[in-house]
């Protein structure tokens, strides 16, 4: 048992179904993530991944079913509402301002959470100046932290694939999570990239930030999970550590062993 397993639920999911009209994308899906824990969610295509996530995140209402973040119950509030509970989400395809550079995209995110009076802001007093400052400084102690403080004036749009899931990372982190949710982050990133990827987790993972992970690549995934959670045509056909979900029979013939890219035995 990891030390995670032993702590707390930050987040739970109890018994939450996800209808489309006829179509079951989920079914009947529970579990939790521990504080501190880092959690993945795999499976084939189709399974409900996105659509858990969308759930969790508010952008989709359950048919049934319930979520709670720290005793918070999320099914019933918007996005935005969600991400102020400290709950923050990345995107799969990335959502950045393209034509805005790199300090500014996370300069935007930080400013979500200013707390300069928009009459401060128009005023331009010596209390907004003074926060503007400091905000300044936090978005560089981001990119120092993500490793991108080199692309700080160059466009959002103009970056490397890679280095554009980054920069959403930072954005994310701006918003100061006790929880990240990152969807797909390593898509698109090539091997050395997923590598420098996998020590930012475990970076992020040190300052507390729990992590549920939506991802296709398994070296990563068995790499850097605590605990994996393997849906199925919208149900949870596994949850265990990565030893346990590389040895199941049942995940190997529902998804590892359809040709997905393999951890290293
Ligand atoms: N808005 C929607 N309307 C109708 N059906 C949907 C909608 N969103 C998803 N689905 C269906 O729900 C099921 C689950 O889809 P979902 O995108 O959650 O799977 P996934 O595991 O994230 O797949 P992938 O790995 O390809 O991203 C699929 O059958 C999909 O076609």
């Amino acid at each position: 048992m990891t030390q995670a397993t032993q702590k707390k639920a930050i987040l739970s999911i109890d018994h939450v179904a996800v209808h489309f009209g006829g179509l079951v994308a989920i079914s009947d899906m529970t579990f939790d993530v521990k504080e501190g824990e880092l959690l993945s969610l795999i499976g084939p295509n189709g399974a409900g991944k996105t659509t858990a996530f969308n759930v969790v995140t508010g952008f989709l209402r359950p048919t049934k079913g319930e979520v709670h973040f720290r005793g918070i119950p999320l099914h019933k509030l918007k996005p935005h509402e969600i991400a102020s509970t400290g709950l923050v989400r990345t995107f799969q395809k990335t959502s950045l301002f393209t034509t805005n550079t790199v300090f500014e995209n996370v300069l935007t995110g930080l400013h979500r959470h200013g707390n300069a009076s928009p009459w401060a802001t128009l005023l331009a007093l010596p209390s907004m100046k003074r926060e503007e400052a400091q905000l300044r400084e936090k978005v560089w102690e981001i990119l120092d932290f993500i490793g991108i403080a080199h692309r700080a004036n160059e466009l959002g749009g103009s970056l490397p694939y890679g280095e554009q899931r980054l920069l959403g990372v930072a954005v994310a982190l701006a918003a100061d999570p006790s929880m990240l949710l990152l969807d797909e982050p390593a898509a698109g990133m090539n091997p050395s990239e997923t590598a420098d990827f996998m020590t930012l987790l475990a970076k992020i993972r040190k300052r507390g930030i729990s992590i549920l992970l939506v991802e296709h690549d398994m070296p990563l995934v068995m790499g850097v999970s605590d605990r994996i959670v393997v849906l199925n045509y919208g149900k949870i056909i596994a949850n265990g550590t990565p030893a346990e979900i590389q040895a199941n029979p049942e995940v190997i013939q529902a998804y590892l062993g359809q040709g997905v890219k393999h951890a290293a035995a």
